[in-house]
């Protein structure tokens, strides 16, 4: 039996569409695998009623499937799925690393990312590795057709969560097609920022550089109380903020003695719009973590 904590994750960060991802301490999936003859799939926690455990339907069948490793499997949620915090790659990304050890299949960390990005197709369409690169090697990640490379960085963040859920797939509908060579300019701009900043450690750098003209304005549309969630994150000195992953969740960079300001700012805009929500305090985080074995 191998027991993993797989954690919770922002993809994009705002400039880094679909490239960009970063780990966060909190919160975070728990699956236990187990050697058996066929498949079977337990989900409890967090939104587990919405989770199928059909293997074909979630997202660790894909990974039992490419990694040929039948397992009794079961997935304790502590990231609730439709979020925008990964929900869906964490289950994923933690089933990668708890299955190479079960059946000692010998692959790095890096060599799991695309298998778990396999789990991403089954629900959103779209085999995007933005999220499990995280999951699985913590840090602040840059994920291309040419592999994923990862920093540690030190950064505070607030990951506020409204009580409505996007799934990505619907999220996904809204991305323009195009962008003008402008918006092309301030993208790269932006995103080569944030890059420096997670390298330094620098929350100014890397609040500066989650600005995007181009996907996040377009996303925001979907979240109720977006507009003014992000006003009182800066307000109460968010270094920058955006659209976590697909949304609904909404992200805020800070210095440490901001934090707790920023999360009660965010969650007292979204309760004046009429919006139930969740804060959590957290920071870059670590990737997936061997519990028991
Ligand atoms: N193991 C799983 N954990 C969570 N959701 C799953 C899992 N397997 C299948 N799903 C389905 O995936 C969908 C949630 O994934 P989706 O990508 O939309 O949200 P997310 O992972 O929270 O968001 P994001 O990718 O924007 O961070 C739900 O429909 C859910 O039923
Ligand atoms: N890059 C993906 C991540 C989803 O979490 C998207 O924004 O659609």
């Amino acid at each position: 039996m191998v027991t993993v904590r797989a954690p919770a994750t922002s993809a994009n960060l705002g400039s880094g569409f679909d490239v960009f991802g970063a780990a966060l301490s909190r919160p975070a999936d728990v699956v236990t695998v187990e050697k058996a003859a066929e498949t079977t799939i337990e989900v409890t926690g967090v939104g587990a009623q919405y989770i199928p455990e059909d293997p074909e339907k979630n997202t660790v069948g894909a990974v039992v499937e490419a990694l040929d490793a039948p397992a009794r499997i079961h997935i304790d949620k502590g990231v609730r799925p439709a979020s925008g915090l990964g929900s869906s790659a964490a289950s994923a990304a933690g089933a990668a690393v708890a299955l190479n050890r079960l059946y000692d299949r010998g692959l790095s960390r890096e060599e799991l990312v695309p298998i778990a990005a396999e789990g991403e197709a089954v629900v959103s369409g779209v085999a995007h590795a933005d999220n499990v690169a995280p999951s699985i090697l913590g840090g602040f990640t840059v994920t291309t057709a040419e592999g994923t490379r990862s920093v540690d960085a030190a950064i505070p963040l607030v990951v506020c969560l409204p009580d409505v859920a996007v799934s990505t797939r619907d999220a996904r509908r809204v991305v323009p097609e195009t962008a003008s060579m402008e918006e092309l300019v301030e993208t790269v701009g932006n995103a080569a920022t944030l890059a420096i900043g997670m390298c330094r450690s620098d929350p100014d750098l890397v609040g500066l550089g989650m600005s995007d003209p181009v996907v996040t304005p377009e996303r925001a549309r979907l979240i109720t109380g977006y507009d003014d969630v992000r006003e009182r994150a800066f307000d109460a000195g968010a270094t920058g903020v955006t659209v976590s992953g697909a949304g609904p969740a909404v992200i805020a960079a800070c210095r440490e003695r901001d934090r707790r300001e920023v999360a009660a700012g965010m969650l007292d805009a979204f309760a004046g719009a009429g919006i139930e929500a969740r804060a959590y305090q957290t920071q870059i985080g670590r990737g997936s973590t061997v519990l028991e074995e």
